[in-house]
């Protein structure tokens, strides 16, 4: 398991509240900031705030740097130039007031770690000094897993569980610490159409109440279309950030990609065609899906 990717031990100085010294700070502000490895330049000049509450999608073709975006708000991967505050300060890794559903990874099928015990690690593995009390952490567990629908394996060992039920406990265990900002990447992979409404209507839900700023890593734009506030589009070193009638369009995403590129409105749905990598999986039509299973 790779117990690093959600769970750390709090620094000292991330035992509080989690809230910024400035009430009206953004959740994440990035300035001018610049990711290479080596020659290749991911993403630069990149200034984005991203408000308490709000939901930014992150989009982009194979390798265009958005899991290693997420990667640097966490604090795992360093900028190459420009700065991040993560909640008004640096950020740093391991804080509990980050959740995140990383990309999905398939667990060996010998892992004894159950479903639940993914999730309590999750709700306790911040800690530090006496463990809670043990039913407490019981009930909470059993709702975190209940939310996500995943009461019916909660003790089934996590390797024998289907991709789509991995992703589920995934995002059981970043909700666990209730962060103030929700890092995915690519959480609705492997799920069908009602698990990733279940899924984008968790996210939604704590958004809402709790005013968690989500930043939310995907191939298919269609599934959160009426959830995104903005879109960041990441292509060939560069990037275009705007609410989603401003960056999904043909003009924004020809320039991106420097080649014709259409975007049409179908049903509803965005449908990219022409883009070089063979699109973002935008074309992917969910209405038909969904028509098809009634
Ligand atoms: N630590 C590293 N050192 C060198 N290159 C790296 C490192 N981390 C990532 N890369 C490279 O940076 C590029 C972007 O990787 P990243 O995983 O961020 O892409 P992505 O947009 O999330 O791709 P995908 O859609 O396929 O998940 C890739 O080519 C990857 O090999």
């Amino acid at each position: 398991m790779k117990r690093t990717e959600a769970v750390s031990p709090l620094s000292p100085a991330d035992r509080g509240t989690g809230r910024s010294a400035d009430p009206g700070a953004p959740a994440i502000a990035l300035r001018d900031a610049t990711l290479a490895f080596g020659d290749r330049v991911l993403w630069r000049g990149l200034h984005l705030d991203v408000r308490p509450g709000e939901f930014l999608a992150v989009l982009g073709p194979n390798g265009s740097g958005k899991t290693s975006l997420l990667r640097v708000l966490l604090g795992q991967q360093q900028l190459t130039g420009g700065s991040l505050t993560v909640l008004g300060r640096p950020s740093r890794s391991g804080s509990r007031h980050v959740g995140y559903v990383p990309q999905q990874t398939f667990q060996p099928t010998h892992t004894l770690l159950r479903a639940r015990d993914l999730v309590r690690l999750g709700l306790d593995g911040h800690r530090w000094g006496p463990p809670r009390a043990r039913r407490a952490i019981r009930c909470r567990v059993d709702d975190l897993l209940e939310s996500v629908g995943a009461t019916p394996y909660a003790d089934v060992p996590i390797g024998r569980l289907s991709g789509g039920e991995q992703q589920r406990v995934r995002m059981a265990q970043a909700l666990a610490t209730d962060p103030r900002i929700l890092l995915c990447d690519e959480p609705l992979l492997s799920l069908d159409l009602q698990h990733q409404r279940t899924i984008t209507g968790l996210v939604e839900e704590r958004r809402l109440a709790a005013g968690t700023a989500v930043v939310f890593v995907t191939h298919e734009i269609n599934p959160v279309l009426g959830l995104v506030d903005r879109v960041l589009y990441l292509a060939r070193g560069r990037h275009r950030v705007g609410p989603p009638d401003e960056v999904m369009t043909s003009s924004a995403l020809t320039e991106l990609y420097g080649t014709q590129v259409d975007v049409l409105r179908v049903r509803g749905r965005v449908v990219v065609v022409g883009a070089p990598d063979g699109g973002t999986g935008h074309t992917h039509d969910d209405a038909a899906e969904e028509g098809e299973g009634q």
